[in-house]
């Protein structure tokens, strides 16, 4: 697998652990900040709602209590059958009709059962007196309860039967001087109207309801779930708050914090939450008491709804994308840095494998991988300029041996090998030109005697001087060696039959008085021979050995020349 391809896979793979990682954290840390989020949002608002309800309702307890107090209304409970108290006490029921919102209102005493009321069309008026409550009648066993119980106040969410109104009740008893309860007083809010306005306002995700000292549901949208009555209700019977959840830990978890709560209902405005499911979707309940009115206010948010996990998304976009270009941009650093100037140095290495030095320019980023780079450009040109003059070198000592392989070690001449090329070349060119040329065939006369007698030393020293007299009695450029031996030949050319007879005469004569100088005497024999054209190297050779073998067989000391065809053949001395 290429480099590539690894750095490649092992960027991909950590971007996935990396996206994996991000995304469940993303997941803990948002629904995290969410139910962070949430709890804050929830407490502020229970206040909210439980501030609404009590602004709309702290007016109408204020006016319900100071109706209660009222001295001709008290007078009159004592005394119910008086006329006058009882037209003071109506004088001052419809004032404050006028004064309730709802510009309702009723009365109800203890001594006579008497139940009183006059609602906003002013319906009764004249006929304030409604009924006569009855112990035995459920529908008034409210009324029986309360006085029993003897709260002062109470807020009662009941139909009225008789009147065919379902309503709010603010219940408020009258106590004369002694605090002997006497009646009862209030006034009545439309339940629609006022569910409306403070209970379903239509935020989208938020439910708010009211329930009870007792947990049961008093206020909340659905009016089926209301608890009405709730006063005369027996425990067991009430519609309490855990209806509205399906699973039992969320039961008693909103009854445990409504328990919690009671306990601290010194503390005001203190708001227990906590999460809940409400028709299978997950709900933060935030929950407070209301001391004024002996209620709970319940806010139950939908998360989902109010702060959908949706809205997070465009981060986990953000998240994607800029996990994408650095993907791109890490593929390009590692393609421009690591990955192509490795790949350039591959090819160069290559080269440089298969000789050849010429390297292309190499990519060379400023790390590593770049000196590397250029470590190798150097290390290439200092060894192509090694190998350079290396191969010349060699190519200068192949000359030299092949120069010293035509060349005589003794006599510095050139030597038999020397002397065939020299041949093939002027038979080539006699051949091409039509012209002939000469060979002379020397031999030192006796020269085994002189190596005998004198030493091979000396015998050496005679080869060299031969030799050096043979060079001196040529031309420039004619070529003459060592053939073996003491026996030398030289190829004369361009040549004709008598300069060949003059050179080989000069030859002898030169030998034969040059030595004489020396001490040591010494005399050659001539074999001359003038090649033809067409001539062949064998013919060449064998002619002129055989005017040699004349020259020897003559008695030595002489020159015999002859040419090719030629009859004439003759000895010289
Ligand atoms: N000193 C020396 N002697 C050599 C060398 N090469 C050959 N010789 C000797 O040269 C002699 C050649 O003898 P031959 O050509 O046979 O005979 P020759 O004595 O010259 O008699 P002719 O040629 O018949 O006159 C031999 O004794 C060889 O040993 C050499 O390089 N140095």
């Amino acid at each position: 697998m290429s480099l590539k391809t690894r750095i490649l896979g092992l960027a991909a793979s950590l971007i996935i652990v990396a996206s994996v990682a991000s995304w469940l954290a993303y997941r803990e840390l948002s629904e995290d900040i969410i139910e962070r989020w949430g709890q804050q949002v929830a407490e502020i608002q229970v206040r909210y709602d439980s501030a609404r309800l009590l602004q709309s309702l702290e007016r109408e307890i204020g006016l319900a209590k100071q109706m209660a107090r009222s001295s001709a209304l008290v007078e009159w409970a004592q005394n119910p059958d008086d006329a006058s108290l009882k037209n003071t006490a109506i004088q001052q029921m419809e004032s404050f009709r006028a004064s309730f919102r709802d510009n309702s209102y009723f009365v109800a005493l203890v001594a006579n059962g008497h139940y009183y009321y006059n609602n906003a069309a002013n319906e009764y008026a004249g006929k304030q007196f409604r009924y006569v409550l009855d112990p035995e009648k459920p529908d008034d066993a409210w009324f029986f309860q309360l006085i029993e119980e003897g709260r002062d106040f109470h807020l009662n969410v009941n139909p009225d039967t008789e009147l065919g109104v379902t309503k709010l009740w603010i219940d408020v008893l009258m106590r004369n001087q002694e605090g002997t309860i006497v009646g009862m007083v209030g006034t009545g809010l439309n339940l629609d109207s006022f569910l409306q306005d403070i209970v379903d306002i239509g935020q989208e995700g938020i439910t708010t309801l009211f329930v009870d000292y007792n947990g049961a549901i008093q206020l909340y949208r659905d009016r089926n779930y209301i608890d009405f009555a709730s006063i005369i209700k027996p425990e067991g019977q009430k519609n309490t708050v855990d209806l509205l959840f399906d699973d039992p830990q969320d039961k008693q978890q909103i009854l445990g914090m409504l328990q919690l709560l009671k306990k601290r209902s010194t503390e005001a405005g203190h708001v227990e939450s906590g999460f809940v499911t409400v028709d299978g979707r997950k709900h933060l309940a935030g929950v407070a008491f209301l001391p004024a009115i002996g209620w709970f206010e319940i806010t139950l948010l939908d998360l989902n709804t109010l702060l959908p996990q949706s809205y997070l998304w465009p981060l986990v976009a953000v998240f994607l994308a800029a996990l994408l270009v650095t993907l791109v941009v890490f593929h390009l650093i590692i393609q421009s840095r690591i990955l192509k100037p490795i790949m350039g140095l591959e090819r160069a290495v290559e080269k440089v494998r298969e000789g050849s030095f010429d390297l292309p320019r190499l990519d060379k980023p400023d790390n590593e991988i770049g000196w590397l780079a250029d470590h190798f450009e150097k290390m290439t040109q200092t060894l192509g300029q090694s190998t350079r003059e290396l191969e010349a070198k060699v190519a200068q000592r192949t000359e030299e041996l092949n120069r010293l392989a035509r060349i005589d070690p003794l006599t510095g001449l050139k030597n038999r090998r020397g002397l065939d090329e020299i041949l093939d070349e002027e038979i080539q060119r006699a051949q091409r030109q039509g012209t002939g040329f000469g060979i002379i065939w020397l031999d030192i006369d006796h020269f085994k005697s002189v190596n005998d007698e004198l030493g091979h030393q000396a015998g050496d020293q005679i080869l060299c001087r031969v030799a050096l007299w043979l060079k001196a009695g040529v031309r420039p450029y004619d070529h003459p060696g060592r053939w073996g031996g003491d026996e030398f030949v030289v190829v004369l050319s361009p040549c004709d039959q008598d300069t060949l007879a003059s050179i080989a005469r000069r030859i002898h004569a030169s030998v034969e008085q040059e030595s004489r100088k020396t001490g040591t005497a010494v005399t050659v024999s001539i074999g001359g021979y003038f090649c033809a054209p067409d001539d062949t190297m064998d013919n060449i050779l064998r002619n002129a050995d055989r005017a040699l073998y004349r020259a020897k067989a003559n008695g030595r000391n002489q020159v015999c020349i002859d040419a090719s065809g030629d009859a004439r053949a003759g000895a010289e001395s």
